[in-house]
């Protein structure tokens, strides 16, 4: 999906909203093991509940490598469902040398090959420019790199002082030096909202995608006030908060009412910004 096409997708569908699949075989419902695959069923209830209310999926690769061979059944199956309206997200965090990157693009970018073409991956930095640039090969697809992350360890290395900037600053300008605003996002935690004004000033074109709306308590209308920009700029996951909201056979429907809440806040903050 070309950036053109996300930000069509944004106004028309009125949303922002990126639902993370998350999906944990533990915390799925007891009527769904009866099933060939349990997790594909969940998450295909999911999105039929949710599709006009977001314009990207995530699966989290985590949830489903833990599983084995199983678990990449249940990825392949669940990429093959996604709507092709909807940016289709891998979050993967990859990051290694120049040939193994080249591994997992293909993994993830090449549907000949392994039966999944995602739109998207999330990319880990740190091992600099041979080790993102296999990822953007392929035209037409999106590297997210992170940038600042959600999390309470993203102190350690991320806000470390050099040369009088953060680590995280420089990851972002640099990186902005390898490929356009129509190919790179950058991950910028919700629970780092103050941050968002000085990260526009180096990413003032770049989508964010951001995580931590829901379960780690980031505040969607802060993330808008100092990080939207007139394209929208956003994309904001949540996975825990919509897909676990119900634990019966109404499971579905409660992800449902969920994700409208979010759908509706965010058409909202679009309308304020007169994007819409
Ligand atoms: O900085 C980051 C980067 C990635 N994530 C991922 O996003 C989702 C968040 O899930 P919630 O249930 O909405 O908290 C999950 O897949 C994380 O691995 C992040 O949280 N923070």
């Amino acid at each position: 999906m070309s950036r053109p096409q996300l930000i069509d997708q944004i106004k028309q569908k009125r949303t922002f909203l990126c639902v993370g699949l998350d999906t944990d075989i533990d915390k799925i419902p007891e009527f769904l093991k009866s099933y060939p695959d349990p997790v594909f069923e969940f998450n295909r209830r999911i999105i039929d509940a949710t599709h006009d209310l977001c314009i990207a999926y995530k699966p989290n690769a985590a949830f489903y490598e833990s599983r084995g061979v199983n678990g990449l059944q249940s990825l392949i199956a669940t990429y093959k469902y996604l709507p092709k309206n909807c940016l289709s997200i891998i979050d993967a965090k990859r990051g290694d040398i120049g040939n193994t990157s080249d591994n997992y693009a293909k993994a993830f970018f090449r549907e000949d090959i392994s039966e999944m073409g995602f739109d998207a991956i999330t990319v880990t930095p740190y091992m600099g420019n041979d080790s993102v640039t296999p990822y953007l090969k392929y035209d037409g697809k999106w590297v997210i790199l992170l940038a600042l992350t959600s999390s309470v360890g993203s102190k350690d290395f991320q806000y470390l002082e050099t040369e009088g900037e953060f680590l995280y600053e420089k990851v972002i300008q640099k990186a902005n030096t390898w490929a356009g605003a129509d190919r790179l996002m950058f991950v910028v935690g919700a629970t780092k909202s103050t941050e968002f004004t000085n990260i526009r000033k180096y990413a003032p074109d770049n989508f964010l995608l951001v995580p931590g709306v829901g379960a780690q308590g980031g505040s969607l209308q802060d993330v808008c006030k100092y990080g939207m920009t007139p394209d929208c700029g956003l994309i904001v996951n949540s996975s825990r908060s919509i897909i676990y909201a119900g634990h019966d056979e109404n499971f579905a429907d409660a992800a449902r009412a969920e994700a409208l809440k979010l759908q509706q806040q965010m058409q909202a903050e679009l309308e304020k910004a007169e994007i819409i």
